[in-house]
């Protein structure tokens, strides 16, 4: 059985003219070749901020708040996006600075967004976000926030246009769903997906399988 498609994937970039420039975006117009051989053209959004010492361009935080006798929480943030012009739900997030390890930036900015100090658990590789769109990457870093540590007793974060949420991780996709029905937030892709990704994990596998013919 093959789950890889056979058609051809093969491509290749070829010119990158710019289109227009602005402080921390820049739309660019990508010449590149298909699978067939065909001369495109591609319309490609940029960062300007993007470093050739950083791997990527920025870092998502899957972070964990772990307190005794509390259930484990999932750490959110809430704020207006401009581009949307709506407010979003997503992991706390941000750019990596010039000479900063992924990991570094992960600490820092979940420091900056949520108050909470974490330890870094794990690391993606890098992954793209919108590639359809733009040249994006990021890594997620995954990190545990020791929420007994006298230190993230009174987490304090001086971002006043960013809230702070947390839900359940055991119920992670259900706190969620409440909160669209309550709020008029645009969720994350990446986050919904974790939500799911929790819920097909530990729902799923109790049901019995029956095949329809
Ligand atoms: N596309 C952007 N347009 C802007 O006008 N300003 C932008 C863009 N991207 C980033 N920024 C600014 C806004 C912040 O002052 C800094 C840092 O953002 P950071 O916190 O690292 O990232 P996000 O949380 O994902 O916004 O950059």
């Amino acid at each position: 059985m093959r789950y890889v498609s056979s058609a051809p994937t093969g491509g290749s970039t070829t010119t990158k003219s710019p289109l227009a420039s602005g402080k921390w975006v820049r739309l660019e117009k990508t010449t590149y070749v298909d699978a067939a051989g065909t001369t495109r053209i591609w319309e490609t959004a940029k960062r300007t901020t993007r470093r050739s010492t950083t791997t990527a361009d920025g870092v998502g935080i899957i972070a964990v708040l772990k307190r005794t006798l509390h259930k484990d929480c999932m750490v959110l943030v809430k704020q207006f996006r401009p581009p949307l012009g709506c407010h979003t739900l997503e992991f706390p997030a941000g750019l990596i600075d010039d000479n900063e390890t992924a990991e570094a930036a992960a600490l820092r900015e979940l420091k900056e967004e949520t108050g909470y100090k974490g330890e870094v658990v794990g690391i993606t590789p890098v992954t793209c976000l919108d590639p359809g769109l733009s040249n994006c990457t990021t890594y997620i870093v995954t990190v545990n926030i020791n929420g007994d540590d006298p230190d993230n007793l009174h987490p304090s974060q001086k971002l006043e246009f960013v809230e702070v949420i947390l839900l359940p991780l055991d119920e992670f996709q259900k706190k969620i769903d409440e909160l669209l029905q309550r709020e008029d937030v645009v969720m994350d892709s990446k986050v919904y997906i974790y939500a799911m990704g929790i819920t097909q994990a530990f729902a799923k596998p109790k049901e019995l399988p029956v095949l329809k013919q």
